[in-house]
């Protein structure tokens, strides 16, 4: 049993298993089709079969969506045009299935556990919520580092112990979901400050905002990682992060750690993921990015990790709705390495 430190899910992480990679190619090329005429989707299934240490490894069901929801300090800053309580009003929402999240999520099979890991307001006990809140909003990024180290290693711990339940209670693959006003702009920061990339190139329109707006948005981003001085990714995450990315951080690493998928949503969860690869390289062999979205600093990110997103659909949402839509990809990808027959059983000719 791994203990749900930060070290102790580190410690666990291990690069793919190479058998386990052979049996799938070789499986690949038995089954009735020509040969990599399933394009991404053979890499796909032949790296899940590394990550699970067996060949076929489990068909990704059922799937498990967890939103981490947290407020910004930084919103004080005018960086996107929404209230704050907007996190808090849409955590109800998916709590009464009605976002676009649940939609999907029904859609394509998934799970959706919500968790309060920094949302201003207090929420009451609910149904399908985690109340695990760190703080009530970080500090404005803009002005101080957003949290401090212990508090940013608390959120990664929530984020650890919410993935181990998870797949304790039989999820074959985590999704990653957010929700938190203003929680492009940290995501940006990161993204800057993982990859060095031009902060400007990284800082987008968040849910849509106009050209003062995003100046704005653009002096923030480069100030803070002007600023930043920090080496170490945990520091990097406290300075300019957000307690919903620090958990996200938790949450990919503990599915690296227990060899389980985890598909990766937008621009939030692409931040945290440059964390998470900081902390343990070996831990981009279980992500998956399940969509590009429209905000640049997502490509940045995902290119940087050299993951190659299943689908591209402009969206610009959050919540997990990236991450839910490819799922079914996945679980296809997954289901011919189990179900397709050979050439040998179906009697089907070689060319
Ligand atoms: C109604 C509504 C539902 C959302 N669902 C996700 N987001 C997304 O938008 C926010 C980030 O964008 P920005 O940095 O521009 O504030 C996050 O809450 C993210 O999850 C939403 C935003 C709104 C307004
Ligand atoms: O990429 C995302 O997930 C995203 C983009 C804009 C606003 N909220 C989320």
């Amino acid at each position: 049993m791994l203990d749900r430190t930060l070290a102790g899910t580190l410690a666990a992480i291990r690069p793919l298993d190479d058998e386990a990679i052979a049996a799938a190619r070789a499986l690949q090329a038995r089954l009735t089709k020509p040969p990599g005429s399933l394009g991404v989707l053979e890499i796909l299934a032949v790296r899940l079969a590394g990550l699970a240490g067996t060949c076929p490894p489990p068909v990704p069901e059922p799937a498990a969506l967890a939103i981490f929801a947290g407020d910004h300090g930084v919103h004080a800053q005018g960086v996107t045009p929404w209230p704050q309580e907007v996190t808090a009003q849409m955590v109800a929402n998916f709590l009464a299935g009605g976002a676009v999240v649940n939609a999907f999520a029904r859609q394509c099979g998934a799970g959706v556990t919500v968790v309060d890991v920094g949302v201003k307001s207090p929420l009451d006990p609910a149904e399908g919520l985690e109340l695990r809140k760190v703080r009530a909003g970080t500090r404005d990024l803009s002005v101080e580092p957003a949290m401090t180290r212990e508090e940013a290693l608390q959120a990664i711990e929530v984020g650890i112990d919410i993935a181990q339940q998870l797949v304790d209670g039989g999820a074959k693959i985590l999704l990653t979901g957010d929700m938190g006003i203003a929680n492009t702009t940290p995501s940006a920061a990161l993204i800057a400050a993982f990859t060095h990339a031009d902060p400007a190139s990284v800082t987008g329109l968040g849910t849509g905002i106009d050209s003062e707006t995003h100046a704005r948005k653009v002096a923030v981003v480069t100030s803070a990682v002007v600023g930043l001085h920090a080496e170490d990714p945990v520091d990097v995450l406290a300075a300019v992060g957000g307690l919903e990315h620090a958990a996200l951080v938790g949450y990919i690493l503990r599915a690296a750690a227990l060899r389980v998928p985890v598909l990766i949503d937008g621009v939030i969860a692409a931040s945290a993921a440059l964390a998470a690869a900081a902390l343990a390289p070996a831990c981009t062999a279980a992500m998956v990015a399940g969509h590009r979205s429209a905000e640049p600093g997502a490509s940045v990110a995902l290119g940087y990790l050299e993951l190659e997103p299943l689908v591209d659909l402009g969206l610009r949402l959050g919540e997990g709705t990236g991450a839910v839509l490819a799922l079914p990809i996945v679980a296809s990808a997954v289901r011919v390495l189990h179900e397709v027959a050979t050439f040998d059983s179906a009697g089907v000719a070689h060319k």
